[in-house]
């Protein structure tokens, strides 16, 4: 799997947006046709973002664009002009329905935004579906469909996103958390960002640039998970030279699940290492 640590929005009817977005350190961009757009500016930002897939992007950056729901004025103008520029992945909002996301399978990868009770309901139809490569939690919609509220634990939510996980890894797919909304609080973020991981995501979704490096650290293994990966590998290959099953490190039981677990923490790493030169290269403020 790719590295998928963070994905920014990027208003569609934004041209200094979508320029900038170019040289910001996401892993991933979801140019937005939906709620970051106005109904007067939808037909411009369909244009606006034609053109920036038309100029390109770097080619590290896989490039989404999140398209009007089919039920709307716009939806079905969206997906031919997407059809036509093929970015890396359509991202569907609200999905709730596994026909209509059958119906959308057109040869470009899938993402689809679970922000809906029957949504969540759905979610291994949903997911089941082919060509669909990954599932976004929409949690700002989610938390008012639910009627519930937006807490620093994220109680009311907290069924959600982790029937999300257990979906995506069920059928191979990759998951983002969504959006935290006070965009200059870092620290709450940070947490955001942290408790999001714990729970199995591949990464976060993100609304403002300034939000990227604390979600790319978060999301990557730290130097103390990277030494220990090295750790157990070591021990586990003296084990096995000793004939042992099993290896014993730090005190702790070491099983082949857990040699699996170490190479993953190093596979992510290494590709943290392949982008770090650029990720170094950038000291803009927000
Ligand atoms: C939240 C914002 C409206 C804040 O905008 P602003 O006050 O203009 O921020 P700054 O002045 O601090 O911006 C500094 C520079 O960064 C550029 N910028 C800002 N945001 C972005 C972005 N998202 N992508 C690219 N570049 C960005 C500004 O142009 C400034 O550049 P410069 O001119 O050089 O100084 C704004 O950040 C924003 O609009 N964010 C995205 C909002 C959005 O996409 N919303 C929809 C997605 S969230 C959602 O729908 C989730 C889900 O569906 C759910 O239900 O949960
Ligand atoms: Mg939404």
């Amino acid at each position: 799997m790719p590295l998928r640590r963070s994905a920014l929005y990027v208003p569609g009817d934004k041209p200094r947006a979508l320029e900038k977005a170019r040289a910001l350190n996401a892993d991933l961009l979801i140019l937005d046709l939906e709620d970051a757009v106005a109904p007067e500016y939808k037909v411009a930002a369909r244009e606006q973002v034609r053109e920036a897939l038309r100029q390109g992007f770097p080619r590290d950056r896989e490039v989404l664009v999140r398209l009007n729901a089919l039920s709307t004025l716009w939806g079905d103008d969206d997906l031919q002009m997407l059809l036509g520029a093929a970015p890396h992945g359509i991202v569907l909002p609200k999905a709730e329905d596994p026909a209509e996301v059958r119906s959308l399978n057109l040869g470009i990868p899938l993402w689809l935004t679970i922000e809906t009770p029957r949504g969540v309901l759905r979610l291994e139809e949903l997911a089941a579906v082919r060509g669909v490569a990954g599932l976004v939690m929409g949690t700002s919609d989610l938390v008012r469909e639910l009627r519930a509220r937006h807490t620093p634990g994220r109680e009311g939510l907290l069924f959600a996103l982790s029937k999300t996980v257990t979906c995506a890894r069920a059928f191979g797919l990759t998951v983002l958390d969504g959006v935290y909304l006070d965009f200059r609080d870092q620290e709450g973020f940070a947490r955001a960002c942290a408790q999001g991981r714990d729970l199995g995501f591949d990464g976060k979704t993100v609304i403002h640039p300034g939000q990227l490096e604390t979600v790319n650290r978060v999301f990557a293994p730290s130097a103390g998970e990277v030494q220990r990966a090295r750790e157990v590998l070591s021990a586990w290959q003296d084990a096995r030279a000793e004939g042992k099953s099993v290896a014993v490190y730090a005190g702790q039981l070491i099983e082949q699940l857990h040699v699996s677990e170490a190479q993953e923490v190093l596979r992510l790493a290494a590709e943290v290492a392949a982008r770090g030169v650029h990720e170094r290269d950038s000291s803009e403020q927000f």
